[in-house]
């Protein structure tokens, strides 16, 4: 189904996600990608293939050393900005009419010394001048994250768009060639929804590779889980986020034609707006789905993603499927309404594989000893938590083909919500107290 015709994205601002199918940016099966090689009939032109692939070639030939704060000054002092040699093919005007299709507030970043202001395109662009500006020379004041790419730092752009500059590290070049930074600006390219982090675009210059992704001001889930913001999530707000990470996941698996598998879902990787709204990060590991229409049935690749959320059966055969998103959203599921991480070292042997324990318990009939103690054992969230637990036994299923496809998952979530408004409801007339939300002014 074409996502202009998707129900779930009916009814919903411009920004949720419907847009045309751009031109992709896809990069041609190659070294990098030998697991796309069995994703048959493609229809992407093949024209855009060839050059993309020629661009990223040249993109990750030089071993990659960022240069350090005293480094990046003298680079800003000598006003030396070369233009690269690899962007200035198709795959330049491949990005920029993607952006300006995309979205009016896109970006097109560039890796030449372009002056900001626009190309004939009529198209923004950045140089890496500014993202020294943006962050005082990658000063650790602006640092806001540390990941397995990069360091992350917050930037102010000149037209005062707050930005996450995302600066990789030489080792993601050493270790991967390069593999992770080319997936994640290849499938940020594509991407636009509420609740997926936006893409302004991406910078290589030198030794330094630059993503530059939307600022998301409210921190992780994983974080809020964890109490560190000081504020606890009710249920309904968990509940919310799940809804929200379901739809964003929904749009990654019906993405055209070429359906795109996060691989790697965790609640640190979903960040959270002033209002509580999710959206979800780090493409870093995100791979193509196969094919369906052509027949194939899976991509073959090696096995990437977090402990703890990695569905058994890619684990075994090495077969990636959207499957294996819907195995990590049942993860997450687990650890919205625990509050715990996937695993627990430090618990006894029974408690430390989260997902295991909660599903014993669930099975047991005794759903309601694993809700997140610091949640209210109310009618509502008791409900709630019997039938999100329901809905994350069947994404746990060992066997993918028994597991829901994420749209039916968020379709679950959104009847979850509505009884769970409307006992609520109720709850509130029994009990006045009950009903403090941390998100009461989240957006609908
Ligand atoms: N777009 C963003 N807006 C605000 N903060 C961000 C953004 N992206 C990342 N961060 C912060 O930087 C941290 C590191 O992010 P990053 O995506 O590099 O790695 P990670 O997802 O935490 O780890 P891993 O590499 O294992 O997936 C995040 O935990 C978050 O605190």
């Amino acid at each position: 189904m074409k996502k202009s015709q998707n129900p779930l994205y009916e009814g919903r601002s411009p920004s949720t996600g419907v847009r045309s199918t751009p031109d992709r940016f896809f990069y041609s099966p190659g070294s990098h990608y030998s697991e796309a090689s069995t994703v048959r009939n493609r229809k992407t032109s093949k024209n855009s293939l060839a050059m993309a692939a020629k661009a990223v070639a040249g993109l990750f030939v030089a071993c990659f050393t960022p240069p350090e704060t005293n480094s990046s000054k003298d680079f800003v002092n000598s006003n030396e900005f070369k233009p690269s040699p690899v962007i200035s093919d198709g795959s330049r005007s491949r990005v920029s009419t993607e952006r300006r299709r995309s979205s009016s507030q896109g970006l097109y970043v560039s890796s030449n010394n372009s002056t900001r202001g626009g190309d004939q395109s009529g198209n923004v662009q950045i140089t890496m001048e500014e993202i020294y500006r943006a962050t005082t020379n990658f000063s650790p004041s602006f640092k806001i994250g540390q990941g397995g790419f990069g360091t992350v730092y917050k930037g102010r752009l000149k037209d005062g768009t707050i930005v996450a500059i995302k600066r990789a590290k030489k080792s993601v070049y050493d270790k991967h060639s390069g593999a992770e930074f080319q997936s994640e600006i290849r499938t940020l390219a594509q991407v636009e929804h509420l609740n997926l982090v936006k893409f302004h675009g991406y910078l290589e210059f030198e030794d330094e590779r630059i993503v530059i992704v939307e600022y998301v001001p409210n921190g992780t889930l994983r974080e809020h889980l964890d109490c560190l913001q000081g504020n606890i999530l009710d249920l309904a707000g968990r509940l919310d986020i799940a809804i929200d990470v379901a739809h964003a996941i929904t749009y990654l698996h019906m993405y055209t034609d070429h359906p795109i598998i996060h691989r790697d879902i965790k609640s640190s990787n979903i960040l959270l707006t002033e209002n509580f709204r999710a959206k979800v990060a780090d493409f870093g590991f995100a791979r193509l789905a196969a094919d369906t229409e052509s027949g194939a049935t899976h991509v073959s690749t090696q096995v990437k993603g977090t402990a703890g959320y990695l569905d058994p059966e890619y684990l075994k055969t090495y077969q990636l499927t959207e499957k294996s998103d819907v195995y990590s959203f049942g993860v997450l599921l687990v650890e919205l309404v625990t509050g715990r991480r996937p695993i627990e070292p430090k618990r006894e042997l029974k408690e430390r594989i989260t997902v295991k324990w909660a599903m014993k318990k669930f099975s047991d009939g005794d759903a309601i000893s694993i809700l997140d103690p610091r949640v209210e054992n109310t009618a509502a969230n008791n409900l709630a938590l019997e039938k999100i637990l329901e809905l994350a036994l069947q994404c746990l299923a060992p066997r993918r083909q028994n597991r829901p496809s994420m749209r039916r998952c968020a379709e679950i979530l959104w009847s979850v919500r509505k009884d769970y408004r409307e006992l609520a409801a109720s709850d509130v007339l029994l009990q006045p107290s009950y009903s403090k939300r941390s998100n009461s002014t989240r957006e609908q």
